[in-house]
């Protein structure tokens, strides 16, 4: 049972609220796109409305990357959404940050520095080694009760997501109920139930297909991006050598007699492509199967129209369809129309369920949209998908001060 906001007594308790805005990142190092912020709006609002003291906490990026950068402008676009000062401090739990937060005054919202400036944020630990590391130890004495809103950082065992509800009263935010409330009730959908994995994620996209076959989750499965072409090679369709190499080069040749293993155990439930597109003569060219190898530097880059006229066949009976990863390199225009077309006949399924923080905010922008359920993350939703447990989700089931189960 995990505690919500509406358990907390928000009028002037100092909450630290762990938010996901991890997002794309402009040349200059400012924030690029403000999707993930303002899918934690209504948390923050509900805490400055109700009369919280409020310190948000979140990462930015991988240590080495080009958006491994300070939440500043995250801080500025949050000012605006939320129609607040939103102020911002250049630290996380030192003295510094301490008294910014003890500074607070009910309504009040303070934007920390990236959690990931500090080493022990990027390391995995169990909740209680989490609880005591500088982040946790540096905070606690100054924090009330901590919210977690990152559902796209769940899947991370790290001390801000885990060693944060191992010592204070800890809650839900109303995104991390929202995506814990649909993804962890697929089973109770309507059937057929329809899955389609596309994408690069690979080997995660195979312990999907794995784990919904094997419990019977669903009905079919349908295979397009990187995912449909290792699942074609595992199948014996020579794809050329430009598709294998980027295959190889990813690390991902193993995965070929894993989707090999699973069209023996469940081939009569995985749908294949039927055709791909690559680019001939700068056009996009489509070759059906039979028609494979494609010429030499041609690379498989999306689905063509037969295979979305086959996929579409078995959508007509789905009741529910979840789609994680697009069709294609929906990047270049030429690729794009797997991906358009296949999401938007998804979009008149009556339960449509997308996961994947990339392909979610690509799809606002092909302005298809209108799906049951957009989630937040990519990674934490394939993990939820596979109905495995959230370091982060099950540390706040753990966390202390939780309402009793027939509350
Ligand atoms: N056939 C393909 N060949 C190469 N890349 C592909 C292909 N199909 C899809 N992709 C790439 O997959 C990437 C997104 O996949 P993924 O990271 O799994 O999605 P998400 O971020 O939504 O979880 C896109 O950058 C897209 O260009
Ligand atoms: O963007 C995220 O995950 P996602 O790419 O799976 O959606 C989260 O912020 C987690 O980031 P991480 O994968 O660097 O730990």
């Amino acid at each position: 049972m995990i505690a919500t906001l509406d358990d907390l007594d928000v009028e002037g308790t100092t909450v630290g609220v762990r938010v996901d805005v991890n997002s794309p990142i402009d040349d200059d190092g400012r924030l690029a796109d403000d999707a993930r912020l303002r899918a934690h709006v209504d948390t923050l609002s509900e805490l400055v409305d109700r009369g919280g003291r409020v310190a948000v906490l979140a990462h930015q990026g991988r240590p080495g990357g080009d958006d491994f950068v300070s939440l500043e402008s995250h801080a500025d676009r949050l000012s605006e959404l939320l129609g607040q000062p939103v102020d911002y401090v250049d630290a996380t739990f030192t003295e510094a940050a301490r008294e910014a937060i003890r500074g607070l005054g009910n309504g009040d919202c303070v934007v920390l520095e990236n959690t990931r400036f500090y080493s022990e944020e990027y390391m995995e630990f169990d909740p209680e080694r989490a609880a005591r590391t500088h982040l946790v130890e540096g905070l606690e004495s100054v924090l009330d009760a901590y919210v977690n809103d990152a559902f796209a950082a769940a899947h991370r065992s790290q001390p801000s997501l885990v060693g944060l509800p191992t010592v204070l009263p800890s809650y839900a935010g109303r995104v991390m109920e929202s995506e814990l409330d649909v993804l962890g009730s697929i089973e109770e959908t309507d059937e057929p139930r329809v899955y389609v994995l596309g994408g690069a994620k690979v080997p995660d996209s195979i312990d999907v297909a794995w784990s919904v076959l094997e419990k019977g989750l669903a009905d079919h499965v349908l295979t397009a991006g990187v995912v449909g072409n290792v699942f074609l090679i595992a199948d014996g369709v020579d794809l050329g050598d430009a598709s294998s190499d980027f295959i190889y080069e990813q690390g991902y040749w193993d995965e070929i007699d894993r989707a090999a293993d699973l069209l023996d155990a469940y081939g009569d439930r995985i749908a294949l492509p039927r055709d791909v597109a690559v680019a001939r003569n700068g056009e996009r060219h489509e070759l059906g199967v039979n028609a494979l190898p494609p010429g030499d530097e041609e690379s498989a880059m999306d689905i063509g129209e037969s295979t979305l006229d086959y996929y579409r066949r078995i959508l007509d009976d789905a009741e529910t369809i979840i789609l994680n990863g697009p069709a294609g390199v929906f990047e270049d225009d030429r690729f794009q129309t797997g991906t358009r077309q296949l999401y938007g006949a998804a979009t008149a399924i009556p339960t449509s369920i997308v996961g994947g923080g990339d392909t979610a905010s690509a799809l606002r922008r092909l302005g298809i949209d209108d799906f049951s359920h957009i989630s937040t993350g990519g990674g934490a939703a394939l993990r939820m998908l596979t109905a495995e447990s959230l370091p982060a989700v099950t540390a706040l089931e753990n966390a202390p001060h939780q309402p009793a189960a027939d509350d």
